[in-house]
């Protein structure tokens, strides 16, 4: 496997097939990983497919996710695309482009991004004296969209950067997969970096966090490690809750954390839950989470999504007219990074066709998308897949027995209610007997939990949802 600086894209069809096979690969690996590693490094991946199949692109977005993507995950999709497709495919590796005027392979200007982000001085110290700070100059607050959704934790992030060491300290932003967390972070770092140049930032996952644990460890060089964390102005550190059961990382983030804030400076968090929320972390940990500020960002609202795609339309060298942005932001609800994805597809769609974009392009460029999402799953359809699947009576979804033979599958089917529609708690009881919505919340605890824990299980509910989804 090897880096790719010249990504090229194949024309629309070939990027259907090419496009089907990598969904296929990330169906298998979101079968075959544990969930949180596959929401982690494989879900945001997106991939370019030559023409004639010969080559697949794909698409990490940072250094440190590329490194690591490559280690962990490379040759096993490689494998995986070869045995799908029958004959080798040359993968390679490179970092989205962020906020670059250019999607295209045969923009030099996509080249020259990919070149600069691949070179050796990525991540270092861009101009600024000082260790390497990992910190991606494109990512800045200039070009991060506001909304009621991020508001807060958009001008927390901000008093944080020109007042590092006072308020909010740490700063503990929380939310869902893209949505602009790991970009608000690193527009902190950026804005300090400009206005004190000389400060020491340093952008971190907690994954490398715990990997440079284990090698001063390894190496007996704890001296090293807390000269260099504990020196810091400025820690931003993303995904937290990968320290859950790192005992000896955790330890030592506790040091690292209790030296930063002794010498007032700052410390900015990012996690996909509320430090509450957090499981296997240390208690005093959890509380040292809490005693600064803790902000959520919320999915944006349709206005903001609105915003999102006319501005990065823009930023790429296109417009889209609102009527296009209102029609995708409508369709493309989840978060910020399936946003971008549309709008690659429909900038690449409209460059290759030479079409305007419109409405209907858009329906066009994005139609495997859109009818995953219009193909609407019932409560009533999820019952009788389950109680198909597990050989029982659709009428004891409903009934009161309760041997397990029956309730087992009725949990199953309750988990997946509440997974695979929009329907809140008290509504699935409803549709299973008028059960209490406590009932249903238990079941899907109980199934999601066991889900992480029993490969047979997985597999059956993998089953029962690629049936569902058709
Ligand atoms: N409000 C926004 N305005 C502009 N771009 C945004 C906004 N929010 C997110 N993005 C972009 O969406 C993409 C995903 O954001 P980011 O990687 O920061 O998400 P995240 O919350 O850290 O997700 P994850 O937990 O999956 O890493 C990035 O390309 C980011 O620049």
């Amino acid at each position: 496997m090897t880096e790719g600086h010249h990504p090229k894209l194949s024309d629309p069809t070939g990027l259907d097939i090419g496009q089907s096979l990598w969904q296929s690969c990330m169906d298998q690996l979101a079968q075959e990983l544990p969930e949180q590693q596959f929401n982690t490094w494989i879900k945001p991946l997106s991939a370019q497919v030559l023409e004639d199949m010969s080559k697949v692109t794909i698409f990490v977005a940072n250094r440190f996710k590329l490194d690591w993507v490559r280690a962990q995950y490379s040759s096993r999709i490689a494998s995986m695309l070869e045995k799908m497709y029958g004959q080798p495919v040359q993968v390679e590796l490179a970092i989205t482009p962020r906020d670059t005027p250019v999607r295209t392979a045969s923009s030099p200007k996509l080249v020259e991004a990919i070149a600069a982000e691949e070179s050796p001085e990525f991540g270092e110290d861009r101009g600024h004296s000082g260790p390497k700070n990992r910190l991606n100059a494109m990512l800045t607050f200039e070009n991060l969209v506001e909304g009621t959704a991020n508001r807060m934790a958009r001008a927390a992030a901000m008093h944080v950067a020109t007042m590092p060491g006072h308020l909010y300290n740490p700063l503990f932003i929380y939310g869902g997969v893209g949505l602009g967390k790991t970009h608000l972070m690193h527009a902190v770092g950026n804005r300090l970096l400009a206005d004190k140049p000389g400060s020491k930032v340093l952008y971190i996952h907690a994954e490398q966090f715990v990997s440079d644990v284990v090698k001063a460890y390894q190496r007996k060089t704890f001296d090293e490690f807390k000269d260099r964390y504990h020196s810091l102005d400025l820690l931003l550190i993303d995904d937290v809750q990968f320290f859950a059961n790192k005992d000896r990382t955790q330890e030592e983030f506790f040091n690292a954390f209790e030296a930063l804030l002794a010498k007032k400076s700052h410390i900015v968090m990012t996690s996909d839950t509320y430090p509450k929320g957090l499981a296997d972390i240390h208690e005093r940990l959890v509380s040292r989470f809490d005693s600064g500020l803790t902000v959520a960002i919320e999915p944006p609202e349709l206005e903001m999504r609105v915003a999102i795609l006319i501005n990065k339309a823009r930023v790429e060298g296109s417009e889209m007219p609102e009527e296009v942005a209102f029609f995708v932001a409508k369709n493309v609800r989840s978060n910020v990074r399936e946003l971008e994805g549309a709008l690659r597809k429909i900038l690449a769609y409209s460059r290759f066709n030479q079409k305007e974009i419109s409405i209907a392009l858009a329906r066009e460029a994005l139609r495997d998308l859109l009818s995953i999402q219009n193909r609407q799953i019932s409560v009533e359809n999820i019952q009788k897949t389950v109680a198909d699947y597990y050989k029982i009576k659709v009428a004891d979804m409903y009934s009161k027995k309760r041997p397990a033979s029956i309730a087992r599958p009725r949990q199953i089917a309750m988990y997946l209610a509440k997974e695979l529609t929009q329907k809140s708690l008290p509504e699935i009881g409803e549709l299973f007997g008028g059960r209490d919505h406590t009932t249903v919340l238990h079941a899907v605890r109980k199934i999601g939990g066991e889900r992480q824990q029993m490969t047979e299980l997985n597999q059956q509910l993998h089953v029962l949802e690629q049936t569902l989804k058709g």
